[in-house]
């Protein structure tokens, strides 16, 4: 079975958009999302554009602020001091990779937690931990509902995740934790990276190499989520797992693209909402 990101976040979008209309309806404030690019990042332009589209489609402002890549951190701390400040702005997103002389970290912490689109401020990590309430980074939430998508239960199972990111590692484990399933992270470090990955019930692959997870990584019957996005050798889009090797294998898997990457998106607009009720 495929599990089509496209399909399950436009239906997410969707509802999103209904939600909007009716704000506008009421007269309300409509929710806005600030994105903050530095430099010139082909890949990261087309996912901005994304985001943007987005929130076009669900009905909701968005302000793109780029500058080039010689912006202080100065100045970006700056500049998210007055969105953190700004009423109309609900949610901030600092795209992510930024230039090597910018601290990734201190810009996170700069950032107003409950405007905190990505989930990726400290309070919001513990929250997470914690499992309170929050916002939670978009691309975990994503893949747990497309698992809602096929009615999977993770109660009992057992979750490799392959990966130990902030952005999706560390947090996806958390979430399927929550669940009740048993988690193991593994990562660059792991011995028998295969033996591992072979038991997994559900794996999760987040490395960041294309094409790696061949059929001999994946137990008969298994859910693949593929977090990937990379480029094969004819510079095609392509997961970190081996699609075509896979597919008669498992129950089910997600595409790459048009299966995790539409859904982050899709929870960006979710959190974005939350942001704005949550003010
Ligand atoms: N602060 C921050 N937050 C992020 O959420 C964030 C980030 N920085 N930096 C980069 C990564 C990557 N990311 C993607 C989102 C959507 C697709 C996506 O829509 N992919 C399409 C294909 C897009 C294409 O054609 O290249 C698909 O998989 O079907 C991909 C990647 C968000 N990220």
């Amino acid at each position: 079975m495929l599990i089509n990101g496209k399909e399950i976040s436009k239906q997410i979008k969707e509802d999103i958009k209904k939600e909007v209309e009716l704000l506008k309806e009421e007269g309300k404030r409509i929710p806005c999302l600030a994105v903050i690019l530095i430099g010139e990042d082909p890949a990261s332009q087309v996912y901005v554009r994304n985001k943007i589209r987005a929130c076009e489609f669900v009905g909701m402002k968005s302000m793109t602020i780029s500058k080039d890549a010689s912006f202080t951190q100065e100045e970006l701390l700056a500049l998210i001091d007055s969105l953190n400040k700004n009423e109309e702005v609900d949610g901030i997103l600092v795209q992510l990779p930024v230039p090597d002389h910018i601290d990734e970290q201190a810009i996170i912490e700069a950032i107003d937690p409950i405007k905190d689109v990505d989930g990726f401020h400290p309070s919001n990590v513990a929250k997470l931990v914690l499992n309170e309430d929050g916002l939670v980074p978009c691309t975990p939430q994503g893949m747990m509902c497309m698992l809602d998508a096929i009615n999977y239960d993770l109660d009992g199972k057992e979750v490799v995740v392959v990966g130990r990111s902030n952005i999706v590692g560390k947090p996806v484990s958390l979430l399927c934790l929550h669940r009740n399933a048993t988690v193991t992270i593994a990562h660059s470090h792991t011995g028998n990276l295969r033996d591992v990955t072979k038991r997994a019930d559900v794996l999760i692959a987040a490395i960041g190499k294309p094409k790696f997870f061949d059929s001999s990584y994946v137990k008969e019957g298994a859910v693949v989520l593929d977090v990937g996005m990379n480029r094969d050798e004819n510079n095609k889009l392509c997961g970190d797992v081996d699609f075509d090797d896979v597919v008669d294998k498992v129950q089910a898997i997600t595409p790459v693209p048009g299966g995790v990457g539409p859904m982050t998106i899709a929870l960006l607009m979710s959190n974005t909402l939350k942001s704005y009720k949550a003010r």
